[in-house]
């Protein structure tokens, strides 16, 4: 039996890919502060599975939790979802972001070492490419970062080729997702933001529920073919799948390799296509009005996902209509999130 070790399993990418880790024979050990997620999150991944994980509360910057995790359980890989993810507040609170992502990590990795766990996924995110020169994105674009959060996924991602240079034994994937959205199709889990949506898909489910009163599109004048941000929008479930795709890669390739993957659709979709398909899907009005562009905000950002595709053997296969519905389901039966 393999052991996996989530940690940020409670979060929203986590919750789902344990779903998806469960249904595929891992046992788990879920770590997390609960700082941005709750219990209840792990609860109903139990009841969609039918299968118990295991629950450890606690912080990945505590060196004592961790030793006492590793002691206690057999740990063959770790996926580490744990961190905080929100850029506006990573340029307010730089030091948070880098205590808790990069310090978080540093002690998390010298954890495994000491155990001799040489596993690891890690969460990175489109935001390491900056303002990409072209789209599609493919993983040997220029790397750079704009904000302390795109920063501390960088310096995490420069860390951990540096630490399999040093110690070529470790497997490493590192997995770059562009937008996750969308909800688990049993509508029990799902992304549950805290006061004001700082993404677009809640934001416009939040509108059509009736809970705001409108959606502000961040810029009309990009040089896209409706003047709004094109992005690529990927069904948090097909992003689950990609872990579990990613697992047996690491299991079936010889240990000692490092990876980094686009987890995308590679197909861009502008703020007012979203928003027309979630009108559709939903039957709901999304009232918006123009507002200013977001500061740091790129016009496009879409990956070319070849190379998940030919190495892990996953593709994202649910479309914009998916995501919508299954936003829209978990919006309606869960209004107050958990
Ligand atoms: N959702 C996105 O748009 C997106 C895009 C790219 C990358 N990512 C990355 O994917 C990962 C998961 O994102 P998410 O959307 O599920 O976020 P989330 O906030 O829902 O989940 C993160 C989880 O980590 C936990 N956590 C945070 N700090 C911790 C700590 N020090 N110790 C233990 N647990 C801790 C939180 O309580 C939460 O349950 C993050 O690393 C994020 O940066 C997310
Ligand atoms: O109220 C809103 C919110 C967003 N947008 C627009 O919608 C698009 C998507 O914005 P999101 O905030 O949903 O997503 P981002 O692409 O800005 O950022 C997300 O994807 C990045 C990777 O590309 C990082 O991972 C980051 O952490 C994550 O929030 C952008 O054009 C944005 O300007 C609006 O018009 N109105």
């Amino acid at each position: 039996m393999t052991t996996l070790l989530v940690t940020g399993g409670a979060g929203y990418v986590g919750s789902h890919t344990c779903v998806e880790l469960l249904e595929a024979g891992y046992e788990l050990v879920v770590l997390d502060n609960l700082c941005n997620s709750s219990r209840e999150a792990l609860h109903r991944v139990e009841r969609i599975t039918g299968k118990p994980l295991i629950f450890v509360e606690g912080d990945i910057r505590h060196a004592g939790t961790l030793k006492q995790l590793f002691a206690r359980y057999t740990i063959d890989t770790v996926v580490h979802f744990a961190g905080l993810k929100v850029l506006g507040e990573s340029v307010s609170a730089p030091l948070s972001y880098y205590d808790n992502n990069i310090g978080g990590t540093l002690t998390l990795l010298t954890a495994m070492r000491s155990h001799g766990v040489k596993s690891l996924l890690f969460s990175s995110t489109a935001a390491v490419y900056g303002d990409p020169h072209q789209v599609p994105i493919t993983e040997d674009f220029p790397l750079s970062a704009t904000n302390p959060y795109g920063r501390s996924k960088l310096i995490v991602e420069d860390m951990l080729r540096d630490l399999h240079r040093a110690e070529p034994d470790w497997s490493i994937m590192i997995l770059r997702y562009f937008n996750p959205v969308g909800a688990h199709e049993s509508g029990l889990i799902g992304e549950d933001p805290q006061g004001i949506p700082n993404n677009l898909m809640p934001f416009i489910a939040q509108v059509a529920v009736g809970k705001r009163e409108f959606l502000s599109v961040y810029g009309n004048d990009y040089p896209t073919a409706d003047g709004t941000g094109v992005r690529d929008y990927l069904h948090v479930v097909d992003l689950a799948v990609g872990h579990a795709r990613a697992i047996e890669a690491l299991g079936n390739t010889p240990a000692g390799q490092l990876h980094t993957c686009n987890l995308g659709t590679g197909r861009g979709y502008s703020v007012l296509d979203v928003v027309h398909a979630f009108e559709r899907v939903s039957g709901r009005k999304v009232p918006h009005v123009l507002a200013a562009r977001r500061p740091g905000d790129v016009a496009t950002c879409y990956a070319d996902p070849a190379r998940a595709e030919r190495e892990l053997g996953w593709k994202a296969t649910r479309g914009l209509d998916a995501m919508c519905a299954d936003t829209w389901r978990w919006q309606c039966d869960n209004p107050h999130g958990y």
